[in-house]
């Protein structure tokens, strides 16, 4: 059974005609994408999206999903994936290196769902933190992150030599904190090195988590 597919199928039935939808990015979100275009091919489900990323634009457009912006519109419901939930509803997100549009789209929704397997339940966000940093300042960042108790990498592209250049022209550094105690705290505190553009602990703003399970949908 696909988990990821079977919850975002599911939340996909959810969305209502009139409403603005934030796009999240990555394997699930691809799926709701998907159910979120058919049911305009065959229901004419009327709505306008704002994607998270060029992934989610792309996949919009093969939809043909119509597109809308938030210099243009407010979100009522933005629906995303995530790759560690912790038993507060804390995230951690940017496996896709997505996640500082996905911040802003999906904090300023009115309602944030989140959508995942089970696999992504912890008791403690544990994965390393995605830093989206200004290219220039990447050493600097480095430093800081490693006094702050991290070890760090440069995420480096599987599609070209060098590091991976997100949408916004950006370096991505993952820095592993271990098992992360106060989520809320490191997120405002990594946002505070000069050159940080944003980082992937979501600490706020999340309204529903709905988790694929091998025994159905639940919600935390
Ligand atoms: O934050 C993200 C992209 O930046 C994704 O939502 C996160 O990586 C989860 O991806 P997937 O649904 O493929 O497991």
């Amino acid at each position: 059974m696909n988990l990821k597919k079977m919850v975002a199928y599911k939340v996909a039935e959810e969305i209502k005609d009139g409403q603005v939808v934030g796009l999240g990015t990555g394997s699930t979100a691809r799926y709701f994408i998907e159910r979120v275009g058919m049911r305009i091919q065959k229901e004419e489900l009327d709505i306008l999206a704002v994607p998270t990323s060029y992934q989610s634009l792309f996949l919009a457009r093969d939809w043909e999903i119509p597109i809308t912006s938030i210099t243009q519109h407010d979100i009522d419901v933005a629906v995303d994936g995530a790759d560690e939930v912790d038993k507060d509803l804390n995230l951690l997100k940017g496996g896709g290196a997505a996640h500082t549009k996905e911040k802003i789209i999906d904090y300023s929704a009115s309602e944030f769902i989140v959508i995942i397997d089970d696999s992504k339940l912890t008791d403690k966000l544990e994965r390393p933190v995605p830093v989206e940093v200004i290219p220039t300042s990447s050493r600097l960042v480095c430093e800081e992150l490693n006094s702050m108790g991290a070890k760090v990498k440069i995420r480096m592209s599987d599609a070209k030599d060098g590091p991976l250049i997100t949408d916004n022209g950006n370096f991505i550094i993952d820095a592993d904190f271990g098992s992360i105690d106060d989520p809320s705290k490191l997120e405002y505190e990594i946002n505070n090195i000069p050159g940080v553009l944003e980082n992937g602990i979501f600490s706020r703003g999340v309204d529903r988590v709905i988790v694929g399970t091998k025994d159905g949908i639940m919600e935390l």
